[in-house]
């Protein structure tokens, strides 16, 4: 992989060019980092205030290497296919790793691997900053502190590990391609909508790129902060509603997040069922741990704080209504969003087709 620091002058440099220039595809693959504005370091220490207040970890994860990106700098991340590589060997990668999830269906009190890798693939893309084009999915930075001891990623551990195995057997594949695909993988093979996905993420091993701490939402707080962290990535209120339908899958875990349980018995399966639930009555579960909310008619399932404030903010809950009404819009509205999610911050050639994969089950009926 080549990188490369380039001032804002040096644009002008052939490989500064390249990367601004989608249609001319770079086979090296590159990510590049424009300095527009000289060092700044006040930007940051105003960041770390939030770092420390929301996760309880300082800034750096008592990662000594690491630094943050200078202020005002732009990142570019060019995607970059290996040669040879095509449709067929990420549709072998796909099948591999379904395969796994398949055997795995007992896991986690039988919520299997299908919120673990959902999750993975979200969290890697969700520290996205849209205005400078840091953080997201490309270089899979999650495994390096600050980022990996971000309270938020608590357990992910458990999901990187799940697909270290993958890694090995193809190391052509990069990290973030890995973990974005595992989230396809996730989403399709429990009955969810076909995700359009792009390959070309290139490992980022530069301690500068990993994002702070702080990015990611903070399931105590209301709907103010969910629209923020959101906008800060792009997302409109639709698009951001239809993505936390995702907890229909999977659960909280005491001693991963703090919260626990399913949002609903169905939680292997992909459905419009958290909207379904949400809109029923809810209280605040008496127990000694967070801050959550259970359900009035079996006191079984739970709700985040942030969960209800979609139902509390007069937007969000115009769209929970309309996804709670009509499973179809709302398979078509996630699978937009979620690929959306997952290319964050990438260039694609111009000419790139998504690929879109078959599941192993509409495989077998070929
Ligand atoms: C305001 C936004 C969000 C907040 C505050 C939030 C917070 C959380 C928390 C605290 C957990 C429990 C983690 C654990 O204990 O293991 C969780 C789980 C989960 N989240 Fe979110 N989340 C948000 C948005 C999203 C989005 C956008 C997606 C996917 C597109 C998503 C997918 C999941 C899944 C699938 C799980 C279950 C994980 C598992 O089973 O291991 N979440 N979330």
């Amino acid at each position: 992989m080549s990188s490369g620091y380039i001032s804002g002058k040096a644009f002008k440099s052939a490989r500064g060019l390249r990367a601004f220039n989608a249609s001319s595809r770079s086979r090296t693959g590159a990510y590049f980092l424009v300095l527009g504005g000289g060092l700044a370091a006040g930007y940051y220490a105003h960041e770390s205030g939030k770092w420390d207040q929301k996760s309880g970890n300082s800034g750096s994860g008592g990662n000594s290497n690491w630094k943050p990106l200078l202020a005002g700098t732009t990142v570019i991340n060019t995607a970059s296919i290996p040669k040879s590589k095509g449709f067929k060997d990420y549709q072998e990668v796909y099948n591999e790793i379904a395969e796994k999830v398949h055997e795995e269906e007992d896991a986690d009190d039988g919520a299997g691997r299908y919120g673990l890798l959902t999750r993975l693939a979200w969290h890697n893309s969700g520290t996205y900053k849209k205005s400078d084009n840091t953080g997201g999915s490309y270089g899979g930075t999650m495994i390096y502190k600050p980022e990996e001891t971000d309270g938020e990623n608590a357990g992910l551990s458990i999901g990187r590990e799940f697909l270290s195995e993958f890694k090995e057997k193809y190391p052509w594949l990069s990290r973030g391609d890995l973990w974005t695909l595992a989230g396809v993988v996730a989403v399709q093979e429990c009955g969810g909508p076909k995700i359009k996905w792009r390959p070309g993420r290139e490992d980022i091993d530069d301690q500068q790129r990993v994002p702070e701490n702080g990015r990611l939402p903070n399931a105590h707080l209301g709907a103010p902060h969910v629209r923020d962290v959101f906008s800060r990535m792009g997302f409109t209120d639709q698009e951001t509603v239809a993505l936390i339908g995702a907890h229909a899958l999977g659960k909280c875990h005491t001693d991963r997040s703090g919260y626990d349980g399913p949002w609903g018995p169905s939680f292997n399966m992909f459905t419009n069922d958290f909207f379904v639930r949400l809109l029923q009555n809810w209280h605040i579960r008496k127990w000694d741990g967070n801050k959550q909310y259970e359900d009035d008619e079996s006191n079984s399932f739970m709700m985040l704080p942030t969960d209800m404030a979609l139902k509390e903010d007069g937007n969000f809950l115009k769209y929970v209504k309309q996804y709670a009404e009509d499973q179809d819009l709302f398979f078509e509205d996630f699978a937009n969003a979620f690929s959306k999610l997952l290319e964050l911050g990438i260039t694609f050639p111009k000419d790139s087709k998504p690929f879109m994969f078959k599941t192993l089950e509409e495989q077998e009926d070929d």
